[in-house]
């Protein structure tokens, strides 16, 4: 809740999905290659869709001084890239996380966001944070615009159901048009943003309340702003109609928008099931569900 209202400094919560881990090896090797399923090769070759990535392997390399260790690096995420999921965030944080530990260094939380950020600043243009600090993170994290980012949990029933539309959700592009809508007539755009931002305060509260019916209500009517923000293409409104139609307590774009992933709030496991069904015939590419109880302060998840 809060994408890119967040950019301007209004409020936003994301939550990171701990079922889907983004894993990075790193072995000593004789040229200096990489191994994922979106590029296989020399480092130096890294093709400019990884421009974020090739860049954060150059400079983690550089600032560990290393001059003569080859190594390959794999990278496994069952997250899809450029789909509003925060995968170039999760690739990124496990980069730097295994580069630190190949070369027996201590990481400290604060470096890890820095090379994450700057790593999202390529991929992304000028990034808010939110994403480096969610994938960083085994609970969910809140930006306000009073305090600093912080980590929250919060006890509640429910599930959360995701759906990838499989059309490329480019962020750089829709944080730039919004930027650009806002300098065009700052007043409207600055309102729905505002809006966006208080949405997802309420979201939050209802989250703290265990309130799904309400929270599934912010959900849609943030929906709204975000298609107001010429955020939405024909594909994630027919997925957001289709699990609506299932069941579905309210259901938003998430992320960058316009193509990417949508995300519905379901009362339990049998309705997310079936809000998973109706995505899947409507045209999902891919789905997760999680429950929310992940987040409460006792969850054993792990
Ligand atoms: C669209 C955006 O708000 C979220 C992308 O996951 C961009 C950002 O926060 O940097």
């Amino acid at each position: 809740m809060g994408e890119h209202a967040v950019v301007y400094g209004y409020p936003a919560f994301a939550i990171p999905l701990l079922s889907t881990p983004v894993i990075v090896k790193i072995k000593q090797s004789e040229n200096n290659s990489l191994i994922s399923k979106y590029y296989a090769g020399k480092i130096e070759q890294i093709p400019d869709s990884l421009a974020g990535v090739k860049f954060l392997i150059g400079l983690l390399d550089k600032e560990m001084n290393n001059n003569h260790v080859n190594y390959t690096i794999s990278i496994d995420s069952g997250l899809p890239i450029e789909r509003g999921m925060g995968s170039s965030a999760a690739i990124a944080c496990a980069i730097t996380r295994a580069f630190f530990d190949f070369f027996d260094q201590k990481l400290d939380h604060q470096t890890l966001l820095n090379y994450v950020n700057k790593s999202e600043t390529v991929t992304h243009g000028k990034a808010s944070g939110l994403d480096a600090l969610t994938v960083s993170s085994e609970y969910p994290i809140k930006f306000s615009k009073d305090e600093a980012p912080k980590a929250f949990t919060f006890n509640s029933e429910g599930f959360i159901v995701i759906a990838d539309s499989g059309v490329k959700g480019k962020t750089k592009e829709t944080v730039a048009d919004v930027r650009k809508m806002y300098d065009e007539n700052t007043k409207v755009i600055g309102a729905y943003l505002k809006q966006l931002g208080d949405y997802a305060t309420d979201a939050n509260k209802y989250l703290n309340q265990g309130n799904l019916k309400q929270l599934g209500l912010v959900f849609s009517l943030a929906n709204e702003i975000l298609t107001k923000l010429n955020l939405a293409i024909p594909k994630t409104d027919k997925l957001i109609d289709a699990a609506n139609l299932a069941g579905s307590l309210g259901s938003k774009i998430t992320g960058g928008g316009r193509g990417g992933c949508i995300i519905c709030l379901a009362r339990n496991l049998t309705n997310a099931q079936m809000i998973q069904k109706a995505l899947i015939k409507n045209g999902a590419e891919q789905t997760w569900i999680q429950p929310l109880s992940i987040y409460a302060e006792d969850s054993d998840f792990d």
